[in-house]
């Protein structure tokens, strides 16, 4: 099949932001008087969206400890969106070369959708993308298709001729849910385990863009 829509999941995909998302986890919990947590533990927690990321982090705590420990989350990230994130190698070169081929792209992320477009910036990809959803953009994130269903839906485009690239089982499984082909992205958080259900794996974007241009995905 010809593939006519690249849907981009963006933390651990496009964007190495675990050393930011760890001090903006640590600035929160030094708030609340608890230990910090290394990088790699935190990255056991990024996945489902950033409320989701503080409660795991906390551990215990009531729902207003939860909104507190979200809003102090949000507010740092906010304000170091970028310290520490780069994008992966070969990211800026293979958005290009799609965009080149014509194919139409999105950011499809649980990360809120503002923290996304910061982040997106700060980076110079913003323009790449015709449409940039988060965690908070519709009343679903992923695993569920909702997102990608909207997206796909937008872009004017069948399910069958878009493909979601990921790092993580929520990838996946939006993907499978949704009828859009998945490529595993192994250079992510998610790891191994987490992708055994997609459809491609990809150990670099050179794989991707080999998989998404041999119109075959
Ligand atoms: O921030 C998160 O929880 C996950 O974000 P992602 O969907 O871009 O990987």
């Amino acid at each position: 099949m010809t593939v006519r829509a690249a849907l981009f999941d963006l933390d651990g995909t496009l964007v190495d932001s675990l050393g930011d998302i760890t001090d903006a986890v640590n600035h929160m919990l030094a708030s609340f008087g608890r230990p910090s947590l290394a990088a790699p533990s935190v990255r056991q927690l990024v996945g489902k969206g950033a409320r989701d990321l503080v409660r795991r982090a906390l551990g215990t705590g009531s729902q207003d400890d939860i909104t507190r420990a979200l809003d102090l989350f949000v507010a740092y990230n906010s304000n170091h969106i970028a310290d520490k994130s780069a994008l992966y190698p070969g990211a800026w070169e293979a958005l290009h070369q799609l965009a080149e081929s014509g194919i139409r792209m999105a950011v499809i992320s649980n990360k809120n959708e503002a923290l996304c477009r910061l982040v997106m910036e700060a980076l110079g990809i913003v323009r790449q993308f015709e449409i940039i959803c988060g965690g908070d953009t519709f009343s679903e994130m992923k695993p569920s298709p909702l997102p990608l269903l909207r997206v796909v839906e937008r872009l004017g485009v069948a399910p069958h001729e878009a493909v979601m690239i990921g790092d993580s089982i929520n990838d996946v499984q939006a993907g499978q849910r949704a009828g859009v082909t998945t490529i595993g992205c192994a250079w992510g958080y998610g790891g191994e385990k987490e992708l055994t259900g997609a459809d491609h794996r990809a150990v670099s974007f050179r794989g991707v863009t080999a998989i998404l241009l041999k119109g075959s995905a």
